[in-house]
């Protein structure tokens, strides 16, 4: 163009294939081809995960408040070792969503076995993508208070069935 305006885009980015590279039980690797906003044919490696139920998110994150009368309100986070990482991560209680599972349901099972602690779910985003450069994971973020006071959350056990979370240990936050 002669102003040195660069022309417009007029292609819908698009999907053309997708094939899988290499599967496992929890993953998978794909050779993504699409058409980028240019028009041009591209590859892209994607990461999927198996797991993928058909109209909701992979799984959850629980934001959770702790209130206790005469205390401060508590942030309850997890901390266990991941093994991507090779190290202890910090982080907010989360897990997959089972089948047929809604993401409050989801939510309130997995704050239960990951930190003992029985919520009432008081907000759910929408669905939303966490890493896209990379893969198609999705999650909700669910907002969960616990009422400190109640019998049932004095002294929480967890519920972990699976022995390779033994590290995993919940952890209070207040401002
Ligand atoms: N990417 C994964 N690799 C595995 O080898 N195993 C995995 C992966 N993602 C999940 N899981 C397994 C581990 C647990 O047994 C179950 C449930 O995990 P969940 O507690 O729901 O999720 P996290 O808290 O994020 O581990 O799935």
């Amino acid at each position: 163009m002669s102003n040195g305006e660069q022309p417009s885009v007029t292609t819908e980015p698009h999907i053309v294939k997708e094939e899988v590279i290499a599967s496992g039980k929890w993953v998978k690797l794909e050779k993504t081809t699409y058409v980028d906003p240019l028009g041009n044919t591209r590859i892209w490696e994607t990461v999927k995960r198996t797991t993928r139920q058909a109209t909701q998110a992979d799984g959850v994150g629980i934001i959770a408040l702790l209130k206790r009368t005469l205390h401060k309100d508590c942030v309850v986070m997890v901390k266990q070792f991941r093994p991507p990482m090779s190290a202890y991560s910090l982080e907010f209680p989360a897990g997959l969503i089972d089948e047929g599972e809604t993401a409050e349901a989801a939510a309130l099972r997995e704050l239960k076995e990951e930190t003992g602690y029985k919520g009432e779910v008081v907000g759910v985003t929408p669905v939303t993508c966490l890493d896209p450069g990379l893969s198609n994971c999705t999650t909700q973020i669910v907002m969960v208070n616990i009422n400190g006071d109640d019998s049932e959350n004095i002294h929480p056990t967890q519920q972990l069935g699976f022995f390779l979370n033994s590290s995993l240990k919940p952890f209070l936050f207040s401002g």
